[in-house]
């Protein structure tokens, strides 16, 4: 991007509806429009700081400081870059999907950069009531895979294990896509026979069966411009499944009993907790299917991949389980789920708190509310890795990432046992925080 002058720098930062800044290449904030200056606090003082000390309270650029930074990418290859960050806003902590600009003068040098900025309001990094919450990396991962795929039409296939939060994702996609506005159809496909799968799907006409009595509208027609989500899409039997395909390519369908072909009018997302892939190389996929629903696939983490957002979901859940507002939950037991392998990932601690909430006589959920497989399960153990070479730091941040989420006793005991002063150790636990911004600071 070439620029004439300041005031057409002025102009496109107004002509943003989010936040937006001009910044230097020394990170200065040079100019900004009113909507970046209202989400860091309304201050005017803002122009001349850094923006890695006003987003992330940063002493050093983003890249020194453990996470990626867009201004240092985009003038490494001169490129406009993306990326999404957790920025400390006038609200607390919001996920912000960044997008920088190199701006070049005529000579083709870059001399500014434009930082355009979209708030993410499909999911919360602080206990949130509504929708999906995360910080974690694998999260964060996944959250940037939704915020690319959702403005397009394309179709999103989630991949994932049950209760990881396929229908929350789903719902996240919809609510970022141009067809917010519209209806989100969920059909459950597994349990489906041919009958019901036709006649739920496309509806049927008044008489067109026995007990047809009145015209259906199917769940198709339902969601013209919006969303159809096929949940467990592998459940699918093969007999039906070209059915689907015929709609997904013909974009048209036909109700039962009905003549006239219907426009459909959806955009698509299936989800799933099988292997697609295998059942395709099986037989018992159709692979021409699978093609058309898995154009842009989202893997979805176990919790167990994503241990840092537990005490985070902890307290999300307590606040949406009936009676649980008012429940805390302590760090002994937070602790003691932290080396639990959870198989059926959030919607299983959703249970075992719901369950823990009722024996919770004092308000604070302890280790002894939590049922007994929390302390039967094998604990997750995950090894440092010892075929190749790493720094020595990386090695000590990685065990003691492993330490603190596995260690259920006080820090005063763990101290003593790593053979540091208790000083020392929460030194090292804020060390890895800055870093990392997760849970570890008890
Ligand atoms: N990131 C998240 N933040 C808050 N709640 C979540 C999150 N992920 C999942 N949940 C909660 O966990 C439960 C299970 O989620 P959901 O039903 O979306 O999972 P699923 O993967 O669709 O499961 P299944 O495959 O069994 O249908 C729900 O109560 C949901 O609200």
């Amino acid at each position: 991007m070439v620029i004439e002058s300041f005031s057409e720098i002025a102009g496109i930062l107004n002509a943003h509806p989010e936040p937006a800044a001009l910044l230097s290449l020394d990170y200065e904030i040079l100019a900004a429009n009113e909507s970046y200056t209202q989400l860091y606090g309304g201050d005017q003082r803002i122009l001349s700081r850094k923006c890695f000390e006003v987003s992330h309270g940063y002493a050093v650029p983003c890249d020194q400081a453990g996470e990626s930074c867009p201004l240092k990418r985009c003038s490494e290859t001169g490129k406009k870059q993306r990326v999404l960050h957790l920025h400390n806003t006038c609200h607390g902590e919001e996920h912000v999907d960044v997008e920088m600009t190199p701006i070049k003068n005529e000579a083709g040098e870059v001399i500014y950069f434009l930082e355009k900025m979209h708030l993410v309001k499909e999911a919360a990094a602080s206990p949130s009531g509504l929708g999906m919450v995360g910080r974690s990396k694998a999260f964060n991962t996944m959250l940037e895979m939704i915020q690319r795929a959702a403005p397009s039409e394309i179709s999103v296939l989630l991949l994932g294990e049950s209760g990881t939060g396929k229908e929350l994702v789903a719902q996240a996609i919809h609510q970022a896509s141009r067809r917010s506005k519209g209806a989100f159809v969920t059909v459950e496909c597994s349990g489906l026979t041919e009958s019901l799968f036709e006649s739920e799907l496309f509806g049927h006409e008044k008489g067109s069966f026995t007990g047809a009595i009145s015209r259906k509208q199917g769940l198709v027609a339902a969601a013209r411009g919006g969303t159809l989500f096929l949940d467990e899409v592998g459940d699918i039997p093969l007999s039906l499944q070209v059915k689907l395909l015929r709609l997904i390519e013909s974009g048209t369908y036909r109700t039962v009993g009905g003549i006239e072909p219907q426009h459909a009018d959806f955009r698509l997302v299936c989800a799933t907790h099988k292997s697609l892939k295998t059942m395709v190389a099986e037989g018992r996929f159709r692979q021409d299917l699978y093609y058309r629903i898995s154009a842009f696939p989202i893997d979805l983490p176990r919790l167990a991949e994503r241990k840092e957002d537990l005490k985070l979901l902890a307290n999300t859940l307590l606040k949406r389980i009936p009676g649980g507002e008012a429940v805390a939950i302590s760090s002994k037991a937070l602790r003691a789920l932290g080396l639990y392998a959870f198989p059926g990932n959030v919607r299983e601690l959703r249970n075992i708190l719901e369950r823990a909430v009722l024996f919770a006589d004092g308000g604070v959920i302890e280790p002894e509310h939590l049922p007994s497989e929390v302390f039967e399960s094998p604990s997750e153990v995950d090894s440092v890795p010892c075929q190749t070479i790493l720094p020595l730091t990386q090695v000590e941040d990685d065990y003691l990432r492993w330490v603190l989420s596995h260690y259920q006793g006080e820090n005063r005991d763990l101290a003593i046992q790593l053979g540091v002063s208790e000083r020392t150790l929460y030194r090292k636990i804020k060390a890895l925080n800055t870093k990392n911004k997760d849970f570890l600071l008890k």
